[in-house]
């Protein structure tokens, strides 16, 4: 890489405003007082019903690793920053809390994913870093989680890394499928890296390579024990699945034939028809395997026109996150200390009620019923409450109110976990089948109507009373100084 200074920290990949805020915070001597911002987004997307939580893995080595090297202070010199604050760069390391909800959680727009309680420098410069890890993987995980919810029991492949937007995009971006539910990747790296199971067929190149599909495919199975042939580089039925057959029978016990792969034209069509060659050859084991394009309106198509696919081989509109390419996750300052030391609440009001944010530490719960086991909604609660202690919960939404109802037999399950206490990680970073399996777990605590691809209802994210009296509180009270403000300018 022809970089002018070595590539050696992650502290600069972030926005240069947040180094200029923090200037101004050190510079007036507010570089140490306790914030807490709070990472949430407020819309799900894909129109999907659920998020899948990705990026906390990424997000605690950024954390733990984070300081301003020799070169990133030499280039900022370069830019102009003052040597005085650039000595204080220097000493910065990660020293907050950071509580979180774990990987694999399911959540929802307008809950805190993730809180950092920090000295106010800290917690401002971590922003863009920690948004650009959340965005992404969480929207990444959140496509694979539905496209693998259509594909059901059939397996679902990764194989987006040529289209992805860059080497990181597809690294993160298939461990973030594969968590939420994918069954392998074809980045071989990744599966270095992450442990995840990799697997593949082969391209159009090596049969034009050997010019004809029967050299090319012998070629492979005289190499390989498993093969997957893909037949569509001259004609799928003519000659792709007759040339399959005959190598496979062939080789016989010599190789595992594991199938055929379609990567164009009609697949309902020609799935059917190759699965009938397929079954009259003698091979009713061999699975057919499909890629071209492939998302969950695609996958749910072919399904519903009984196209015989076992296994969904799907690239670019899930590694790009084709129809919404970003997650809106935004980064908000909820509470800071003032000048007496005194933690002091803050509100972002906006015109759209559903924007305004809630003020204060929180916390979030599932709450679980007892009898069904199943989620009645989320409950986001004020730091002190213990709703687990409660008998009876009124749960209503936060905008219309009167949509509310109680629940009694229940669990209140806490969403976040400690991963940083003081600058100190706490956390053990799970492995990640459990991640898989946590996935798994939680999306079974969800009613079906919540999960389904098209127009699912909407899963219910309530504040308790004390959190919604303090937000109301504090909406009268910006709005009573607004007013004053508009008086003495007389308008
Ligand atoms: N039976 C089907 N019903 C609905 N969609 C299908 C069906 N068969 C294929 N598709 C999808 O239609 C699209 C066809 O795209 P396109 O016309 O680009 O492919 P192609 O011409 O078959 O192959 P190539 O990608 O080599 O150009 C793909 O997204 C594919 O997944
Ligand atoms: O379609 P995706 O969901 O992205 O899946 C990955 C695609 O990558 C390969 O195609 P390749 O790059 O060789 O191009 P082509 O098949 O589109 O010509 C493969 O044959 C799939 O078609
Ligand atoms: O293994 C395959 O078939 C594969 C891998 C990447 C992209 N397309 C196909």
């Amino acid at each position: 890489m022809t970089a002018i200074y070595k590539d050696d920290g992650f502290a600069l990949h972030t926005d240069k405003y947040q180094i200029n805020m923090t200037q101004v915070y050190w510079a007036d001597n507010m570089h140490r007082r306790k914030a807490v911002f709070e990472l949430f987004f407020r819309k799900l997307p894909f129109g999907n019903g659920y998020a899948v939580f990705a990026g906390l893995e990424r997000v605690v080595h950024y954390l733990k690793e984070f300081r301003f090297t020799a070169n990133d202070l030499a280039y900022l010199r370069e830019e102009g920053y003052k040597e005085e604050y650039l000595d204080f760069l220097k000493t910065i390391r990660f020293t907050g809390t950071v509580r979180s909800m774990k990987e694999g959680e399911l959540v929802f727009a307008n809950e805190g994913i993730m809180r950092i309680e920090a000295p106010l420098a800290e917690g401002q410069l971590v922003e863009t870093a920690l948004l650009n890890i959340v965005n992404y993987q969480t929207l990444i995980a959140t496509k694979a989680s539905r496209m693998k919810q259509i594909v059901g029991e059939e397996v679902a492949m990764e194989f987006g890394t040529r289209r992805a937007q860059e080497m990181d995009a597809a690294i993160w971006g298939t461990r973030a499928a594969y968590l939420a539910g994918f069954d392998a990747t074809s980045n071989v790296r990744a599966g270095k890296l992450f442990g995840i199971p990799t697997a593949g067929t082969h391209a159009h190149a090596m049969v034009q390579a050997y010019r004809d599909e029967y050299t090319a495919f012998r070629k492979y199975a005289s190499e390989h024990v498993d093969c997957v042939f893909l037949v569509d580089t001259y004609d799928t039925l003519k000659s792709g699945v007759p040339n399959a057959i005959r190598v496979a029978k062939e080789f016989g016990d010599r190789i595992r034939f594991k199938g055929i792969r379609l990567d164009s034209g009609d697949l309902a069509y020609l799935s059917k028809t190759a699965r009938k060659m397929l079954d009259e050859a003698g091979f009713p084991d061999a699975k057919i395997y499909a890629s071209n394009d492939l998302d969950e309106t695609t996958i749910l198509n072919l399904k519903a026109q009984d196209a015989k696919i076992d296994v969904w081989g799907i690239g670019t509109k899930l590694i790009t996150a084709y129809d919404q390419p970003a997650l809106g996750a935004v980064y908000k300052l909820i509470a800071i200390e003032d000048e007496h030391g005194r933690m002091v609440d803050t509100i972002k009001i906006s015109s759209n009620p559903e924007k305004v944010s809630t003020p204060g530490m929180k916390r979030v719960f599932r709450i679980v019923n007892r009898d069904n086991r199943m989620a009645e909604g989320d409950y986001i609660a004020l730091e002190h409450e213990e709703p687990q202690r409660e008998a009876r919960l009124k749960m209503f939404h936060p905008v219309h109110t009167h949509i509310a109802k109680f629940v009694t037999d229940f669990e209140a399950r806490e969403l976040y976990e400690t991963i940083f206490e003081d600058g100190t990680l706490t956390y053990e970073l799970p492995k990640i089948e459990e991640i898989r399996a946590f996935v798994q777990a939680n999306l079974d605590l969800l009613w079906d109507e919540y999960k389904r691809a098209l127009n699912p209802v909407e899963y219910p994210v309530d504040l308790s009373q004390a959190c919604w009296d303090k937000k109301m509180r504090m909406i009268r009270s910006v709005l009573a100084k607004v007013e004053a403000n508009e008086e003495r300018e007389g308008k």
